[in-house]
């Protein structure tokens, strides 16, 4: 079943291409991996993907498909979250929790499922024990993994992370990837990430899609290497 759907699109910012020819899908159960060099657009291309930017020519779809009579559900975690300032009020739970109302738009009040599903997603991401601390106390790569179990908490059924482990160390990133790959092949989660790290996510994903300039292009454009959609 396919999530995502992006057709022949090219994308300007002023009067320069900066994405040619863009053709991919995600299907559910996938974890696929988006790569480049810095500067490739990839923001670019999921910005386009979410509706935020719209190509010039092409197109980038989410899927209209209802699922168990709820539409498809999104997370989406953009680059450099983690870098709230230090006067950020809230609490780690809140913010979690406040994943937990945007996944059902009727909720009134936190009962006890919601709390049991906030418990896990910072169980998850190792932040339980930090649940009453202020965000701003936090360090980068433990706002970043609060930024996570706020998306798990939301319980989207397609994820897309820009850069989502950014300050995480070693283990916290493995750990992540498997969590990633458990979501997309048990629970059949469609799963877009922009990352750096192509070496070490590669045991658990199941495509990469990498940008690569454009040699025939004037502009310094991108547009996809179709060898490495695996
Ligand atoms: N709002 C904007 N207006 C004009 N140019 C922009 C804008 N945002 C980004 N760009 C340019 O578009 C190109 C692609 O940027 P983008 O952030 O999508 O790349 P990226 O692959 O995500 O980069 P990185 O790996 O460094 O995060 C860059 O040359 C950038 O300077």
């Amino acid at each position: 079943m396919k999530y995502i759907e992006v057709k022949d699109l090219t994308f300007y910012y002023d009067e320069e291409p900066v994405l040619q020819d863009i053709n991919f899908h995600i299907d559910s159960g996938e974890f696929v991996i988006l790569t480049g060099e810095n500067g490739a657009a990839k923001s670019t291309l999921i910005r386009n993907v979410l509706g935020l930017l719209h190509p010039a020519k092409g197109t980038a779809e989410i899927s209209k498909i209802n699922l168990e009579d709820k539409k498809l559900r999104v997370g989406y975690i953009p680059q450099e979250i983690s870098s709230f300032n230090a006067g950020f009020p809230s609490t780690v739970y809140e913010l979690v929790a406040s994943g937990r109302y945007q996944q059902n738009r009727w909720l009134r009040r936190l009962n006890k499922k919601d709390h049991d599903h906030i418990k896990k997603a910072l169980e998850t991401v190792n932040m339980w024990s930090f649940r009453n601390h202020k965000i701003g106390e936090l360090s980068g790569g433990q706002k970043q993994r609060v930024c996570l179990a706020r998306i798990f908490a939301a319980d989207p059924d397609l994820f897309i992370l820009d850069e989502p482990t950014t300050g995480m160390d070693e283990k916290s990133r493995h750990d992540f990837y498997e969590l990633l790959q458990h979501e997309a092949h048990t629970h059949h989660k469609g799963i877009l990430m922009i990352t750096h790290d192509h070496e070490d996510v590669s045991e658990y994903i199941d495509r990469h899609i990498k940008l690569v300039r454009k040699e025939d292009s004037q502009w310094r454009c991108f547009s996809m290497d179709s060898c490495n959609e695996l």
